[in-house]
């Protein structure tokens, strides 16, 4: 993901990472300017020396403002390419699979993961001047010295040693939390959704606040501190051993060299000099890798987010004769239970014009059903057919419906293709839905969405009816709906869509409307245990053969 986004802006980066080298090569020749005029012989040398410091000077602070600037617009431009990238997965993958890894982790992913990864080109700039600043330095402690040079090697190859080992460690606990992230997301939208449930009851809320929520976030917390805390001490450890190396050139190596007064003065400096650098190397260092697990996390999701292969058509709706499912079925499997819930086989026809009513208990499987229909699921066995021809590609065959489900969202606009006449359409509907003193469409957008369950379903049902698809699912629409208007819908709505020529599927519980139908299925256990065709009153059993509804 980091290779993946570094390729993406190779250019910014390699101008930024030049400009890093700039400002950190800059500083290095300031500190031996200053060495220089420490020991400088007479005033003109001097002067020399401060004309070259400033230019030096001057141009470092340029080489550091360009590089900063352009590391910061990287790690924004980072994240915004990240979110797009895991946004675009998710519009690609299929609902199913989607369903399956859950809301929350994609969320995290969308949130803390993508400012985790981002913050790493913050970070860039901090590694590369501080490491050119040392790896200058010790070129600089070469010149002056080649045994004091050498033992600064084997200082550096130990710290390295320790910090390789502590990276191992620390990585471990830096995985557990951003794994643990995940669901702590899922808490967030608990906290959030579950709102309502959690202030009416007072020990569910405290339970849920100290173990639930709690407990996650203080996992995260203390995964976190140990992950990091390991990268400190090797930090601290990288420390010691520069105070040590300071005591052994200063006290052992050099003490008594000749022309030691001049390699000491140059030593002393440069490790003042260095001490900030390699502190700030050694800080940044454990926040860059923050950014490696953050950045195998979205890899871990995106790749879950496997493309369901369905590009998105613009193509208009198309009108059908005929609708027919073909021994299609469906099972979910729940893990925890070890249990498998099987729909179907499913044979049924559709055609326009016809008014469904599918009925049956609660977990019969009448939404998966409306799912597989709508093309949401993609049938595990059997086939769709569609004006005599299977269907192949899904994303276009979905285009012939719109569904309201229970689960509905609600957006806050009409993303059709703006009509001139969009607006007018719309409050024309609301009208006519017994909305237009609650709210308004303006500029292809609802004025408000402040709106009780009921009228939020009624707005549903206008996008349903500005999409003016061939075929609409309702499930349970009318659930939420006061006397008056569900009679409404039953009685004007659903006959006037009919006569418009739809296809109009409504799954209901409401059986005092249930003459209304043309057609009546009722479900059992995932099974289709009856079609009524109402029409004739002659209601057919599941042994018979499959019924064309349409005839
Ligand atoms: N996303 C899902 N993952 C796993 N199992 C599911 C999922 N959705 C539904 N199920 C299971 O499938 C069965 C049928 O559910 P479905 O929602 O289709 O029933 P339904 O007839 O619409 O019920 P209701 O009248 O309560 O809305 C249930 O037993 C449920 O546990």
């Amino acid at each position: 993901m980091l290779a993946y986004l570094i390729r993406q802006s190779r250019t910014v980066l390699i101008t930024a990472t030049v400009a890093s080298v700039i400002a950190g090569g800059c500083s290095v020749l300031l500190v031996t300017q200053i060495n220089a005029a420490l020991t400088a012989p007479d005033h003109a040398a001097r002067t020399a020396l401060a004309v070259r410091f400033a230019v030096i000077a001057v141009a470092a602070a340029l080489a550091h403002t360009v590089s900063s600037v352009l590391f910061e617009r990287l790690s924004i431009r980072a994240q915004a390419h990240l979110r797009r990238f895991i946004a675009d997965k998710t519009i690609a993958t299929s609902f199913r699979q989607l369903e399956e890894i859950g809301g929350p982790r994609v969320q995290s992913a969308l949130s803390e993961h993508s400012a985790s990864v981002a913050s790493f080109f913050v970070n860039v700039p901090v590694i590369l001047v501080n490491a050119i600043i040392v790896l200058g330095g010790l070129a600089y402690l070469a010149w002056l010295s080649w045994p004091v040079f050498l033992a600064a090697l084997v200082v550096i190859g130990l710290g390295s040693l320790g910090y390789h080992l502590a990276h191992l460690k620390a990585i471990r606990h830096l995985d557990v939390a951003a794994r643990e992230q995940d669901t702590l997301f899922d808490h967030f939208r608990s906290l959030i959704e579950g709102a309502k449930e959690l202030r009416l009851h007072a020990a569910k809320r405290a339970r849920f606040a100290d173990h639930v929520l709690g407990r996650s976030i203080d996992v995260v917390r203390s995964e976190r501190e140990r992950g990091m805390s390991v990268f400190l001490a090797a930090s601290g450890w990288g420390s010691f051993l520069i105070y040590a190396f300071i005591g052994l050139v200063l006290f052992v190596l050099v003490g008594d060299a000749p022309d030691s007064a001049r390699v000491m003065t140059g030593f002393a400096l440069i490790f003042i000099y260095l001490m900030a650098p390699l502190e700030g190397l050694l800080l940044s260092l454990p926040r860059a890798n923050l950014a490696r697990v953050s950045a195998r996390r979205i890899e871990a999701i995106t790749s879950a987010l496997a493309d369901a292969g369905e590009a998105a058509t613009a193509e208009s709706p198309r009108a059908f004769q005929r609708l027919a499912l073909h021994g299609v079925t469906h099972r979910y499997f729940h893990e925890g239970l070890d249990d498998l819930f099987t729909l179907g086989p499913v044979n049924l026809t559709f055609a326009p014009g016809q008014l469904v009513f599918l009925v049956g208990g609660n977990g019969s499987g009448k939404t998966t059903l409306a799912k597989l229909l709508v093309g949401l699921y993609e049938p595990e066995s059997g086939e769709i057919v569609l004006d005599g021809q299977p269907v192949e590609s899904r994303d276009r065959y979905r285009q012939t419906f719109s569904a309201i489900f229970s689960d509905f969202h609600l957006f806050d606009r009409l993303l059709d293709a703006a009509t001139g006449d969009l607006d007018e359409q719309g409050n024309r509907l609301l009208k006519k839905l017994q909305l237009h003193h609650k709210v308004q469409v303006q500029g292809g957008a609802f004025t408000t969405r402040a709106l009780s369950q009921g009228q939020r379903k009624r707005l549903a049902l206008v996008v349903a009816y500005l999409e003016d698809r061939p075929f609409l699912v309702f499930d349970e629409w009318a659930a939420d709906q006061d006397p008056l208007f569900k009679d409404v819908f039953y009685r004007e709505l659903l006959p006037e869509l009919k006569a418009l020529g739809k296809t109009v599927l409504v799954i209901s519980h409401d059986d005092r409307y249930f003459d209304l139908a043309d057609t009546l299925i009722r479900m059992e256990s995932g099974q289709i245990v009856a079609v009524e065709d109402c029409t004739a009153h002659a209601p057919r059993q599941r042994d018979e053969a499959p019924l064309d509804v349409a005839s």
